[in-house]
């Protein structure tokens, strides 16, 4: 059965747009409208575009590419969650403001009002000798805020690609009673392979919560190529739904009965000696 003719289960549908996206802006927010009037079409309910969706990923674009918020592309996310009644998280864009940018996420409810707004907060700096070299810091300030939001389904957290190497930041939004993490991402060649689905299945069984990953589609031609496979992971931490790596739309209808069964079945959340790990950290080590 193709995955746009699954049947609806009791939860929601949610869609993540693995979209192609070209160094051309308009030509980006026109693909954009297209695949959430498609994934709207098909029944979704919550939709992600990826991380920098209306400008190539890389710190050479971010100023050239950077709007303020409102301004073009988020008017035209806004206007598009208010056409089809949907969620849309705006993957992610370069934003400014006032001297400094940062790497963005906006999240639009169903009347197309903004209703969550999260900057990356661990900005992508590392070198691997050979392989990649990558410096957002160079151009990019981190952000200082979590960001979640309340559906008609469940509340969702907001975290942008590296920032799903860092466990502390998806237990904050679990504790928080989110019962997702959606986190728009371009993870690369180097790291992809191994890390991307290693990372989110680790913080969905962590967490025991449901986590999705939405990556721009693979272009071999890009300065920074993309590994995509977006991806959905239960609170079980199996996968179940991904892409490959050319554009696609995954979809994956999430039962949020399985959140709170994996907790009731294997109830490490209210196990958790918070108190001994304070103590323990405090301590000299002898
Ligand atoms: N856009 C990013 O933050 C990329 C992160 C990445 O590739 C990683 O390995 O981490």
């Amino acid at each position: 059965m193709s995955s746009e003719n699954l049947p609806v289960a009791k939860g929601f549908r949610l869609a993540l747009l693995q979209m192609l996206v070209s160094r051309h802006k308009q030509e980006n927010l026109a693909h954009a409208r297209e695949l959430v009037s498609r994934a709207a079409q098909n029944g979704a309910q919550l939709v992600s575009l990826p991380e920098c969706f209306n400008c190539p990923y890389g710190t050479q674009y971010f100023g050239e590419y950077a709007e303020t918020v409102p301004g073009e592309t988020s008017t035209t996310i806004a206007a598009l969650a208010a056409e089809h009644r949907i969620t849309i998280i705006g993957g992610s864009i370069p934003e400014r403001s006032g001297d400094r940018l940062f790497n963005t996420s906006l999240v639009f409810g169903p009347d197309g009002k903004l209703c969550g707004k999260f900057r990356k907060m661990h900005l992508f700096d590392i070198d691997i000798p050979g392989k990649i070299t990558f410096k957002e810091s160079e151009t990019l300030s981190p952000g200082e805020e979590l960001t979640d939001f309340t559906t008609p389904f469940c509340k969702v957290g907001i975290a942008i690609c590296y920032d799903l190497r860092f466990p502390e930041l998806t237990r904050l939004y679990a504790d928080r009673g989110c019962h997702l993490l959606v986190c728009p991402g371009a993870f690369n060649m180097t790291t992809g392979p191994v890390h991307w689905e290693l990372l989110q299945r680790a913080r969905a069984v962590d967490n025991q919560m449901f986590v999705a990953t939405v990556s721009p589609a693979r272009d071999e031609t890009a300065s920074y190529v993309a590994w995509g496979h977006s991806t959905v992971s239960s609170p079980w931490g199996d996968v179940v739904a991904k892409a490959g790596h050319g554009e696609e739309i995954v979809y994956a209808d999430i039962d949020l009965n399985r959140v709170e069964e994996v907790r009731r079945q294997i109830p490490v959340r209210i196990q958790r000696r918070c108190e001994l790990y304070h103590s323990l950290a405090a301590a000299k080590p002898q």
